[in-house]
């Protein structure tokens, strides 16, 4: 079980001015930061200067003893303040003004964000695990492949314009043309090779928002869920999502599903990487699991599936 907050917590949140929906929601943040301070919370918001500035801000905060650093923004800023809370006492906590807003649904968080920071008010503490991707930490999943290619083509002014619809239209586009590239992947201890068009490696369940690649993840594991889709073309991924929707991993031989501490990833050519929604590089890299590496505030509408309670840890078979 969690801890709860000091009754008086120190609050920083760091505000992405550049995040999706910041433009038409920096007056309900405001508001939604005084239904805290009515509460007794002492708050500071302060935005951020530039991209990576949110993790400077957030170290920052944690050496001076802030009790939370809020993520107003995305899960781009999210995964910023992550980034400089890892292995601190300070929580992580989020309000939702991005595009997709993972993090904050799997929280079951409204969207509205004075309804958010009521539900804060009856938040646990719960420390829970991070992934590592090269010498990045992940919140969400690092995705290897199709959908990391097309984080990185993404036009963003489609994505200001269109939102969550920008990817499905950029997906649409690159399925014509992208290829499996022959890999080489270690999972602990054991070695697949084939060709693969995405590798999921999921911290937690949700993806894009709405649907569950790694629909067994829990956060608190110690452990990272991996899915590999597998082939040649794009084209057929449609019978390897039904695979995955309908959850016959490792029944459909195109869909392989796995617990692990450690993953590399080598293939013939260089695939592309994102973290949380951002790209972040390229194969070879390696993957790794940071047991218990942040706090993070949980309110009580947060999916119980995330979690196992500490005496019953999960036991999952495929
Ligand atoms: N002050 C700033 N100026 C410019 N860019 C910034 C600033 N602060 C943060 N950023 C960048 O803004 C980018 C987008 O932020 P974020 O991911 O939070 O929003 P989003 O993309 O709309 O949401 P989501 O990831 O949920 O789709 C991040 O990559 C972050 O580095």
């Amino acid at each position: 079980m969690g801890t709860a907050l000091p009754s008086q917590p120190r609050v920083l949140i760091l505000f992405n001015p550049f995040a999706g929906q910041a433009y038409n929601l920096k007056q309900t943040l405001e508001s939604a930061a005084e239904i805290w301070q009515n509460h007794g919370w002492v708050v500071e918001l302060r935005p951020t200067q530039a991209p990576g500035d949110a993790t400077v801000q957030a170290r920052e905060a944690a050496s001076k003893g802030f009790d939370v650093v809020v993520a107003a923004g995305g899960d781009g800023t999210v995964n910023e303040v992550m980034n400089g809370l890892v292995g601190t006492s300070t929580a992580l906590a989020v309000l939702p003004i991005g595009t997709v807003n993972i993090w904050a649904r799997e929280l079951g968080l409204s969207m509205d964000l004075r309804r958010a920071a009521t539900a804060f008010l009856q938040a646990q503490i719960e420390q829970i695990d991070v992934g590592k991707a090269g010498t990045r930490h992940f919140l969400l999943m690092a995705g290897i492949g199709f959908d990391a290619a097309v984080t990185a083509t993404i036009n963003p002014r489609d994505k200001k314009r269109l939102g969550a619809i920008a990817y499905v239209k950029q997906a649409l586009q690159l399925a014509w043309c992208f290829q499996g590239v022959k890999s080489h992947i270690r999972i602990d201890g054991k070695r697949i090779r084939g060709r693969v068009l995405l590798v999921v490696i999921g911290n937690s369940q949700l993806y894009g928002g709405v649907v569950k690649l790694t629909a067994h993840a829990v956060v608190n594991d110690g452990l990272l869920d991996v899915c590999i889709i597998k082939g040649r073309s794009m084209l057929v991924a449609p019978l390897r999502l039904m695979s995955v929707f309908t959850r016959r991993y490792n029944r459909d031989p195109k869909v392989e599903y796995y617990r692990a501490q450690k993953v590399i990833i080598k293939g013939k050519k260089t695939f592309p990487v994102q973290v949380d929604g951002d790209y972040l590089g390229t194969t070879p890299m390696n993957f790794e699991v940071v047991p218990g590496g942040i706090r993070v505030l949980v309110p009580p509408s947060a999916d119980k599936s995330l979690w196992c309670d500490e005496n019953s840890p999960s036991n999952y078979k495929f």
